[in-house]
């Protein structure tokens, strides 16, 4: 190819050519047909610790190593197109192609693509992560809910909204707190939605669904046969699933202790190492916490980590309980409208007074537990469950409330708390997710409450 004649006044061809090949950093040495080393670039003096003149004109097996094939090509012998080889301890993959003047060989070029194998795993992982990414954007993991699935009017669910929204535009952790069924789920998949990282996958993960052995396998992924059980191949874990996208740690209070250093070094480092791997994978991934945990009473009572709660709670969103809230009846009407709209549930009438019973009950559940509850009357006109689970006050003489009159007050609740469970799991025959629905709470909630 000759020199453009803008470029060639006063540049001496070979000279420029040569500074070229100097200024690659893979390793490149050219032989003619009888193996002699003709050119050979900087990099590969280097490696082999000399100057180009010590390698001009020896037999290509004598300066690289003797198992080049390089030689051979140059007399027209087809070898592999990459293939392995260690030069002075280095192990390199190197190309090696004839070189060709008027149909007729002339010598053959050699390549080491990288200066070593690591840096082409580096290189690899750094593409498979892309393309992952990329195989992401059609990925299963996205969101259910948007802001406008969060019913309410008012003040404060509009400050939540405006919580949501602030948090959208940040690139930063968020911690979603809230008792159980008022939204921290929703709320989680409006700030991915609004974010934008919105095309990207949102992939969620109940951190106290999880056995505590599985929790690092689930998180971090593992390689190949790392564990009794482990998938030969080994597995993606949900870091470098949501890479790119945002990841939901949802109960993130039940995250056993111990292992929380390696949840903040990958927060924190945007790194992860799977379980049984021996490098770090680089991810990238905007984290959203939810809990109905006081995270903030279990770092001074040392159950939670400091270091990681700092790092999470940049940005914060409450979602109110039903109890807190001041649009009660506004709340009732569109969630039937929505169980009708949604779901065809067909409406029934709600009289004042039982409208005056919804609002005077206390909603451990919140909204899911209301929502329930709505579907139960709709679908059945029974309002019995309010009744039975109605914690509103009772009369001194009630005899239930102190058969127990050597019981405190914590005390006492938490044996209702627990008979309560218990028939909520007796009506539903064992069956958890049934009787979590009953109880207003998360499967995973009730697993906990289980497990104390
Ligand atoms: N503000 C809300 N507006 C509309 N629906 C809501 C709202 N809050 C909760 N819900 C309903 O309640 C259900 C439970 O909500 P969600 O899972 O987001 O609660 P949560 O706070 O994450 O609960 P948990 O802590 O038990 O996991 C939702 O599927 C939704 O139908």
């Amino acid at each position: 190819m000759p020199f453009p004649e803008w470029f060639g006044s006063g540049q001496n061809e070979a000279d420029f050519l040569r500074r070229v090949l100097d200024h690659v950093s893979d390793c490149l040495v050219a032989v003619d047909t009888a193996g002699r080393v003709v050119l050979i670039n900087a990099s590969y003096c280097r490696l082999l610790g000399g100057q180009a003149e010590d390698f001009i004109g020896r037999h290509v097996t004598e300066v690289v190593t003797h198992k080049t094939k390089l030689h051979l090509v140059a007399q027209g012998q087809a070898v592999g197109a990459v293939s392995p080889l260690e030069v002075r301890g280095h192990q390199l993959l190197a190309r090696q192609v004839p070189v060709y003047q008027d149909d007729q060989i002339i010598g053959a070029v050699g390549v080491a693509l990288f200066s070593d194998l690591e840096s082409l795993k580096r290189a690899a992982d750094v593409f498979a992560q892309d393309a992952a990414i990329i195989r992401n954007t059609q990925t299963p993991w996205t969101t259910s809910y948007r802001i406008g699935d969060i019913v309410g009017q008012g003040k404060i669910i509009e400050a939540v909204r405006t919580q949501i929204r602030q948090a959208a535009s940040l690139n930063l952790p968020v911690v979603i707190t809230g008792e159980t069924g008022t939204g921290k789920e929703l709320a989680a998949n409006a700030i991915h939605e609004l974010s934008p990282r919105a095309k990207r996958p949102f992939v969620w993960v109940n951190c106290a669904s999880i056995p505590e052995n599985l929790i690092d396998a689930e998180l971090f992924g593992y390689e190949g046969g790392s564990f009794t059980g482990a998938r030969s191949r080994g597995k993606p874990g949900k870091f470098e699933l949501a890479s790119g996208g945002t990841l939901f740690l949802d109960e993130i209070g039940d995250m056993p202790l111990h292992l929380q250093a390696s949840l903040l070094r990958a927060v924190q480092n945007q790194e992860i190492v799977r379980v049984g791997g021996t490098s770090p994978v680089k991810v990238d991934v905007r984290v959203l916490c939810a809990t109905n945990l006081p995270l903030e009473k279990m770092v001074r009572a040392g159950k939670f980590r400091a270091d990681l709660y700092f790092r999470l709670n940049v940005l914060s969103v409450h979602m109110p309980s039903v109890r807190e809230r001041e649009d009660f009846d506004f709340l009732v009407d569109k969630l039937i409208e929505r169980l009708h709209r949604r779901d065809g549930i067909p409406s029934r009438p709600l009289t004042p007074s039982m409208r005056e019973r919804f609002r005077h009950f206390t909603w451990p559940g919140n909204v899911r537990q209301l929502e329930a509850a709505l579907l139960r009357y709709l679908v059945s006109g029974d309002l019995s469950g309010l009744a039975d689970e109605d914690n509103s006050p009772k009369t001194p003489d009630e005899p239930s409330l102190f058969s127990h009159s050597n019981m405190g007050l914590q005390e006492h609740l938490e044996q209702e708390r627990k008979a309560f469970i218990a028939r909520a799991i007796q009506a539903t025959g064992g069956n958890k997710e049934r009787a979590a629905e009953m109880l207003g709470i998360s499967r995973a909630t009730l697993y906990r409450e289980i497990k104390r």
